[in-house]
């Protein structure tokens, strides 16, 4: 379960979250919203142990963030909004460098699992000639090696085709069901969000969202 507790975060005086708590267990999948600059990102790089809170703690599986961060970062999968591969390697030769770099090994025909469950079936194709919605998939399939409890997405289904949309979207839902895992999500796309999430957590002033969120029928926590 990960228990975040008052965070705030605030860039020299300029106050970017504010005493946010919430939690998540394992199995759910929680929606992050707010308008452009409201801190989804801000609070995805603390959670992912990318920046530390001002003030505030965060615990993941009874694991403080403060005290075990080294632990903490082997249980968090983070797929940041830039697509971060080799465009010159093919599919597997990313997968294998990025298993070498993962405290957990993986065999080959696991990797390619991986691909297979993201329908990513490219396999020997290098990464320059895949779309942009099999790139991300790619993105999402390396940070799943370590077999992470927690998984984190920036954005996941930005600038890509409804097919590979549903794809990711219905891979999240198996991820959370079968395997348990916690995942949180940015997204702009309401539809997508109401469909997939179990709860919304709203960031920022904006009564626009407060509003939209009234219609989409989940727990919804606003900051
Ligand atoms: N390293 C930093 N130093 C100073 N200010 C920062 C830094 N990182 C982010 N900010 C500011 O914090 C605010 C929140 O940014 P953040 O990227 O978290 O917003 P966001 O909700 O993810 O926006 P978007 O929807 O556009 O991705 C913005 O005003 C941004 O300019």
């Amino acid at each position: 379960m990960l228990k975040v507790q008052s965070i705030t975060k605030s860039y020299g005086k300029k106050l970017i979250l504010n005493q946010i708590s919430f939690s998540v267990q394992p199995g759910e999948i929680i929606g992050l919203v707010g308008e452009n600059g409201a801190g989804k990102s801000t609070l995805l790089n603390i959670l992912a142990t990318l920046a530390s809170p001002t003030n505030g703690n965060i615990v993941l599986y009874e694991k403080s963030y403060r005290e075990k961060r080294k632990e903490v970062r082997k249980q968090i999968g983070y797929v940041p909004q830039d697509i971060a591969i080799w465009e010159e390697f093919s599919v597997e030769e990313n997968m294998v460098f990025f298993e070498k770099l993962s405290w957990k090994r993986r065999s080959k025909q696991e990797l390619q699992q991986l691909c297979l469950d993201m329908e990513l079936d490219k396999w020997k194709e290098p990464v320059k000639t895949l779309s942009g919605g099999m790139k991300r998939k790619l993105n999402m399939a390396i940070s799943l090696i370590h077999e992470p409890d927690l998984l984190l997405l920036d954005e996941p289904t930005v600038g890509i085709d409804l097919k590979s949309r549903k794809e990711i979207g219905n891979h999240l839902k198996n991820l959370a069901i079968k395997e348990n895992k916690m995942i949180m999500y940015t997204s702009h796309d309401m539809d997508e969000i109401s469909t997939l999430c179990d709860s919304i957590i709203c960031i920022g002033e904006d009564p626009f969202y407060k509003n939209l969120l009234k219609e989409a029928n989940k727990q919804i926590v606003t900051f």
